[in-house]
């Protein structure tokens, strides 16, 4: 579902040009959990955008699905691969009611019967129609996620990037919404691709996973592999020793 292939990202600044990817190579099967994990500044958030064509790569290229990823991509390649932030709080309008936030994509994807979807996306995350109404900032901050979640269900995405989608949340909640990504994607064979700087919660979360470090790929492992300890990679090893 996912093919990244060679791809490196520099960045050109008034004093020096930064190379944030270094020849990345990454694949991803449909219906499997990915994860990506390393430290600050090490490229995941800019892979991310170079998968979502929001970052130009220098070299190589990103398929999703067999399409070649493209700066502005179509309209079909927008509802096809969805992303859900960090911080919902920023990423929803603190404007629009929970209706206008999840009828939008709706709209611009011209879905028929919106009321109908709106409906079964809040149920899909476990939200009731008394949330319909309610502006972001007069939901919890578990809530807000469910709604930036249920924006993205709405229009049946086969892909979810999720970057660091429980890191602003309270711990208390951070395992409920773990909990209903991990069921939605069971539910809908959706092909997930997750950041976190959480070893443990990626292990948790997905099938395999790889380490980054200083805009490369050190080790693509999987999860069992690392739970039994068989890493490879010196920084693996460091991060796994740190973590876990
Ligand atoms: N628009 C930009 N212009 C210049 N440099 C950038 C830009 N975006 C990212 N960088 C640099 O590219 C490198 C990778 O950044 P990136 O945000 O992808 O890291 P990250 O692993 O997601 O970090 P974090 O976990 O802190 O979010 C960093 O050195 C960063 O400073």
């Amino acid at each position: 579902m996912i093919e990244i292939e060679s791809v490196s990202v520099d960045f050109h600044t008034k004093l020096r040009t930064v190379r944030a990817l270094k020849d990345v190579s990454l694949s991803v099967p449909q219906g499997t959990v990915f994860g990506l994990v390393g430290e600050s500044g090490s490229g995941k958030t800019t892979l991310l955008r170079a998968m979502m064509g929001l970052t130009a790569v220098s070299s190589g290229g990103v398929k999703i699905a067999g399409e070649a990823v493209r700066q502005n991509p179509p309209l079909a390649f927008r509802r096809r691969v969805q992303m859900v932030m960090q911080d919902c709080y920023a990423s929803l309008n603190p404007a629009h009611t929970v209706d206008q936030i999840i009828g939008e994509p709706l709209a611009i994807h011209r879905f028929d019967n919106p009321e109908k979807r709106i409906l079964q996306a809040l149920k899909d995350v476990g939200l009731g129609p008394e949330h319909r109404f309610r502006f972001p900032h007069q939901l919890s901050g578990g809530q807000r996620q469910r709604v930036a979640i249920a924006r993205c269900l709405a229009i049946e995405p086969q892909v979810m990037l999720l970057d660091e989608p429980t890191s602003a949340l309270d711990v208390s909640i951070q395992a409920e919404i773990v909990n209903l990504v991990m069921r939605l994607q069971q539910q809908k064979g959706l092909t997930l691709f997750i950041i976190s700087h959480d070893l443990p919660l990626v292990t948790h979360m997905c099938d395999r996973l790889a380490i980054m470090r200083k805009g490369m790929v050190r080790e693509v492992i999987t999860s069992q592999d690392l739970i039994e300890r068989k890493v490879e990679d010196d920084y693996t090893k460091v991060l796994l020793s740190a973590s876990l």
